[in-house]
């Protein structure tokens, strides 16, 4: 059995790209000094296609902008009434084709900007099952044309009527399973403990524990 993996120069530090000032608060506090990151602002295009293509694509994307290691994120909510949908006549492929074209611009920013977290509550008017998931994928790639890998987190939950401070996104109308608060009524620390976000981050903490990556220079050039 191999020992201590082969040390990896990083050329600088690992830069969390984004174009979210609260996702970065959140990323912050959890990864703490545990993952040394830089943070750049960018605001990556809203990317279509399978949540993990999408992260892995802005990872490719900010690795070739940045010239170094990067760190990026795709969050997405989804709702399990709109995937489990029974396919019941001749309709029924292009309406789940419909339902498909939904999701995907569901988790476009500009999506919950236009239908808001009542529009939200709406989508799921007919269905009984309000169930969800938040899930979070963060997609590290060491560098240009490096393949990027990918840790995923999710906390299921329910859609409930907002509840709490709107400040970020969907807080308001996601309440966690086992919890009687929404995400944006329970205090930050608590969110960041059970989050998509804080499951995922947690991966990314093992890996950077056991991935042997060394830093050539500080990252301030
Ligand atoms: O913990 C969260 N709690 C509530 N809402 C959240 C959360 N995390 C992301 N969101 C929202 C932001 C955006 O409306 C959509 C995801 O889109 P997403 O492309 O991942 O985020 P973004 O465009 O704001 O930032 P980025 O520059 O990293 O792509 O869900
Ligand atoms: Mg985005």
């Amino acid at each position: 059995m191999a020992g201590t993996p082969a040390v990896r120069m990083l050329p600088k530090a690992v830069t969390f790209v984004t174009g979210n000032a609260k996702k970065l608060e959140e990323v912050r506090a959890i990864l703490g000094t545990s993952v040394p990151f830089q943070s750049l602002k960018l605001d990556p295009p809203e990317l279509q296609g399978e949540p993990e293509d999408i992260s892995k694509e802005k990872a490719r994307m900010a690795a070739s902008k940045v010239n170094g290691p990067v760190l990026v994120e795709d969050t997405c909510l989804c709702f399990n009434a709109l995937k489990g949908l029974p396919v019941f006549n001749g309709f029924a492929n292009l309406f789940v084709l419909c339902l498909e074209i939904l999701h995907i611009w569901m988790n476009r920013k500009w999506f919950l900007e236009k239908i808001g977290h009542e529009g939200l509550n709406n989508l799921l008017k007919a269905y009984e099952d309000k169930s969800a998931y938040a899930m979070c994928i963060f997609s590290l790639a060491l560098g240009p044309g490096e393949e990027p890998i990918t840790f995923v987190g999710k906390t299921p939950g329910i859609i409930v009527p907002a509840r709490g401070p709107s400040d970020f996104g969907w807080d308001p109308v996601f309440q966690p399973d086992g919890f009687e608060q929404t995400y944006a009524e329970m205090p930050k620390s608590v969110k960041n403990q059970i989050s998509h976000r804080g499951r995922a981050l947690a991966l990314v903490k093992e890996h950077f524990a056991s991935a042997n990556y060394t830093i050539q220079n500080d990252g301030s050039a």
